[in-house]
């Protein structure tokens, strides 16, 4: 499938407000991504647009975590998170699903810097406000968006795991898609895709599934209220109401497996769920 070949130099151009969007990548679809969803990458790399790409990795933690013995809890979408908790979620995001991520990149031509959010200060956080029920998962409360830009300038696409530092050197677990989020808006990119293992935000209409073509903050309030957004969906509609109220434009929510998913985006066809700012 060759459409986001064909369309990237129009992404390039299409990308209103810079060249750069951030893509996140959950641990849902990593292992399903076909070579060329890496390839369609690389092009776009090399047609100019600039990826930065944040990934997350659950799936994978908790069976890391099984094999240990420990039992993965999770409070309303956050994994509980001791010390030893920690040091798998560190050792499988910012080692093994990281590094898998930059080996697929270069494999299919490209080149990539993989980073966790320790490194150079990239993201710096703090407890979460529930600390006391989930243990220690950050939210962000900074970006070093000059280190990306520094990657950037060198001709390296960042991938960034989700593994954030306080200022006393403490680390924290922080959920791929907050984190994705957060730094889609300290770099002001127009736009951040979310790449998962469904087709964007589906509804049950008449009894028929069908994906939602866009979607009001509102509508995402009552769906959650209504158990229609559950699990895994609500960080990442959070995290997109966030970003859409500061400088990102859209958010796009797609599935990883479709064909030529990003030049489709991109080049603004119809695909997936956006969530726009209203006017
Ligand atoms: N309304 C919804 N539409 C689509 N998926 C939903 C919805 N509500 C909850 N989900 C769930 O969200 C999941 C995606 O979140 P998650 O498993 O955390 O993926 P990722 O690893 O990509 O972050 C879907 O597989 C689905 O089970
Ligand atoms: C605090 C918290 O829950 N962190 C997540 C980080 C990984 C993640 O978010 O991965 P996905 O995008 O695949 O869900 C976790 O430990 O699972």
């Amino acid at each position: 499938m060759t459409t986001a070949v064909n369309s990237a130099p129009d992404a390039a151009g299409k990308l209103s407000g810079g060249r750069m969007f951030v893509m996140k990548c959950g641990g849902s679809t990593l292992a399903e991504l076909p070579e060329s969803f890496f390839g369609d990458l690389v092009k776009l790399q090399e047609s100019g647009v600039q990826p930065v790409i944040v990934h997350g990795g659950g799936p994978a933690i908790s069976e890391n975590l099984g094999k240990l013995g420990i039992e993965s809890k999770f409070v309303n979408g956050l994994r509980y998170t001791s010390e030893e908790v920690l040091d798998v979620v560190e050792m499988v995001l910012s080692g093994s699903i990281n590094k898998m991520i930059v080996r697929r990149i270069a494999k299919s031509g490209g080149k990539a810097l993989g980073l966790s959010g320790v490194d150079g200060g990239l993201l710096q956080a703090k407890p979460v406000a529930a600390s006391h029920e989930v243990g220690l998962v950050g939210e962000v409360t900074g970006v070093n968006a000059d280190l990306v830009g520094g990657v950037l300038d060198l001709g390296y696409m960042p991938v960034i795991a989700p593994v954030g530092v306080g200022p006393d050197g403490q680390r924290y677990n922080i959920n791929a898609d907050t984190a994705a989020g957060s730094v889609a808006s300290e770099l002001g990119v127009s736009k951040m895709i979310v790449v998962t293992d469904v087709p964007g935000i589906m509804k049950t209409v008449n009894g028929e599934k069908r994906v939602l073509e866009t979607i009001t903050v509102q509508q995402i309030e009552d769906m959650i209220l209504a158990g229609e957004i559950y699990g895994g969906m609500i960080p990442k509609v959070r995290a997109a109401v966030d970003c859409i109220s500061g400088k990102v434009k859209e958010v796009v929510i797609v599935n990883g497996a479709e064909p030529g998913v990003l030049g489709k985006v991109l080049s603004g066809e119809k695909i997936g769920t956006r969530i726009v700012r209203m006017q």
